[in-house]
């Protein structure tokens, strides 16, 4: 407990940078000039016991790098970063009981082990007592259904079997903290939902908090509670996906079905973005009042039916990835 009697936060970054320095040749001679560059450029958030968090952006938003100084990989250029009141860098051993990563396109698994023989080398490097051990290991291959390849040798197993395995390994000492860097990449739909599923008890039953970066939506939509957007290394939102909707001012669609087909429909400040036989999608600014603009289309044109959707996170990460909308940048 902290002096105010509040929880520490488990992580917590205050204007957090890390550039890397690149030699690139200057021509055709040998010459090499030095360029920097901010992969992660004055990133400050917090993250409380027990919250399911997504760390988003698009390729080379910084995820990763940030993922990489949260585990103590990389070591902050500036900034202050505590991850279980640690610094990572410095206390890389001691956060390593305290923390589990697991990275999508990498395993920690023995490859030429059956993967039950890895889960028994882990054992052995964090120390974890024999019962404990046992106990962990009973109720991760129920959780995860591992028991039909725990005899298996890593390299034999499906992707999908290596990351339930990756999870096991990962959460085998009681970590408090979850970190995954893509952990549902290249999974399919049956893998990636058990995936979830057992990320959403592992957060609800045993409180474990966890960061998560995906390009994944479904991942988004059913796990994240909180959203944390990065794009070209500094924080671009803060908050849940109703607010991120909000934020970016994302239009809606109105669909219109008219009585027979014809012509995009003409009213003023709509724009008709897709025609199918007498179906009509109009795209409609957030700011436009949609009780009008269908009063405004009823008048003109027959319609048989209307419905307003609400853009998906699909279209709406697109857009702020793309710079599209404006946004108003989440004060740390
Ligand atoms: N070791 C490194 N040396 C030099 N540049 C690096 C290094 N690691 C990352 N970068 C650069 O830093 C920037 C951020 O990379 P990072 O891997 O953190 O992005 P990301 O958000 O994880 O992207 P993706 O979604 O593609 O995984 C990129 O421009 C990348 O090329």
């Amino acid at each position: 407990m902290g002096r105010s009697g509040t929880p520490p936060a488990m992580i917590e970054a205050v204007d957090v940078a890390k550039s890397f320095t690149l030699r690139r040749r200057a021509g055709r001679g040998p010459r090499r000039v030095r360029t920097t560059l901010s992969a992660v450029d004055g990133v400050s958030f917090t993250v409380g016991r027990g919250e399911f968090v997504g760390y988003l952006g698009p390729n080379g938003a910084g995820k990763s790098t940030t993922i990489k100084m949260l585990t103590g990989i990389l070591t902050p250029s500036s900034g202050t970063l505590r991850v279980c009141g640690m610094d990572p860098s410095r206390e890389r051993t001691a956060l390593a009981r305290r923390i589990g990563v697991v990275f999508g396109q990498r395993t920690t698994l023995w490859w030429d082990l059956p993967l039950r023989d890895s889960l028994t080398l882990i054992r052995r490097l964090y120390r974890v007592e024999a019962s404990a051990h046992r106990r962990r290991l009973a109720e991760l291959t129920a959780l995860l259904e591992l028991e039909p390849f725990l005899d298996t040798p890593v390299r034999q197993l499906s992707l999908g079997q290596r990351m339930r395995g990756d999870l096991a390994a990962a959460l085998l000492h009681g970590p408090e903290l979850l970190v995954l860097d893509e952990p549902t990449i290249g999974l399919d739909v049956v893998s990636k939902a058990t995936v979830r599923g057992f990320l959403e008890r592992l957060n609800a039953e045993r409180g474990t908090t966890i960061l998560l970066t995906t390009h994944d939506l479904g991942d988004i939509e059913r796990l994240c509670r909180r959203v944390l957007i990065v794009d070209h290394g500094r924080l671009a939102f803060d908050g849940d996906l109703a607010r991120l909707r909000q934020a970016v001012a994302a239009d809606r669609m109105l669909v219109v079905e008219l009585a027979r087909p014809g012509p995009p429909v003409e009213l003023d400040g709509i724009e008709v973005v897709r025609t199918e036989g007498p179906r009509q999608w109009l795209r409609l600014p957030r700011a436009a009042n949609a009780a009008a603009v269908v009063a405004g289309l009823a008048e003109r044109y027959e319609i048989s039916d209307i419905a307003l959707r609400e853009a998906d996170i699909e279209e709406v990460l697109a857009g702020l990835y793309r710079g599209d909308h404006a946004y108003t940048p989440t004060p740390p």
